[in-house]
């Protein structure tokens, strides 16, 4: 079993989340082994045998999975947002349909669906790449979640670094955990909002915000 985390993972890692580029370098590393030891223990107390044929390299797979799914843990968001660009645009700029994959804290099971993040430029006229809007879901969602929290650091980011004027994050998702097992409701989807700014204030730019993200 390997102790350290393999060198091509923080790069996997890095490059998916943004990289030395715009992620920032991946400081801390994985403990591979120790995910490895503890996927062979729990192979063993569902009544399987982690030495067959077909799970033998199950426990070094599952951790570097792990590694990939929660390498948001090592990456700072704020650095994500650092490229940014003046512009006279000073109106409504909307991401919709942003793939999530997160996964759930209860019970390490995923959930996944969109992300839709918005925002009006402050002042100063600063915008970000549209990319980058889609590299900070990444950082939150590569994490162990709770949708609500995922959705309002998405929003608080934005709001701290880019000093908008207004935020607002939508994020529609299915939870596995209550699909493939528990209630079994497969389908239901779970919608949360985080709105900061001019759209905490007004209304109309809400709703016109939210005709946006919900137009077909
Ligand atoms: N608010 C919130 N709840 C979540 C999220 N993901 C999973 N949950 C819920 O977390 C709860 C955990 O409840 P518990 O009663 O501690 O765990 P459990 O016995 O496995 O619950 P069941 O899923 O109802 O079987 C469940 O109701 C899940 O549906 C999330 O992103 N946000
Ligand atoms: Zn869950």
């Amino acid at each position: 079993m390997s102790e350290e985390l393999e060198p091509g993972i923080d790069h996997l890692a890095a490059r998916l989340i943004g990289g030395e580029h715009s992620g920032g370098p991946v400081e801390n590393t994985v403990d591979l082994g120790r995910i490895e030891r503890a996927v062979y223990e729990i192979l063993l107390a569902i009544g399987e045998n982690p030495d067959r044929d077909g799970l033998q390299k199950t426990p070094a797979r599952v951790a570097r999975a792990y590694a990939e799914m929660f390498a948001g843990l090592r990456i700072d968001a704020a650095q994500v947002l650092t490229t940014t660009f003046e512009a006279d645009h000073d109106e409504f700029v909307l991401v919709r349909d942003i793939e999530v994959y997160s996964s759930c804290e209860h019970h390490l099971l995923p959930f996944h669906g969109v992300a839709h993040v918005g925002y009006i430029p402050g002042a100063h006229g600063r915008i970000t790449g549209l990319s980058k809007l889609a590299r900070l879901v990444e950082v939150y969602a590569r994490r162990p979640q709770v949708q609500e929290r995922l959705t309002s650091q998405i929003a608080d980011t934005l709001a701290e670094v880019l000093d908008p004027r207004g935020v607002i994050v939508v994020v529609d998702c299915e939870h596995l955990c209550m699909s493939m097992r528990g209630i079994r409701k497969p389908g239901s989807r779970t919608v949360t909002s985080a709105v900061r700014g001019h759209f905490e204030r007004s209304a109309a730019a809400r709703n016109e915000a939210m005709s946006l993200i919900l137009r077909r």
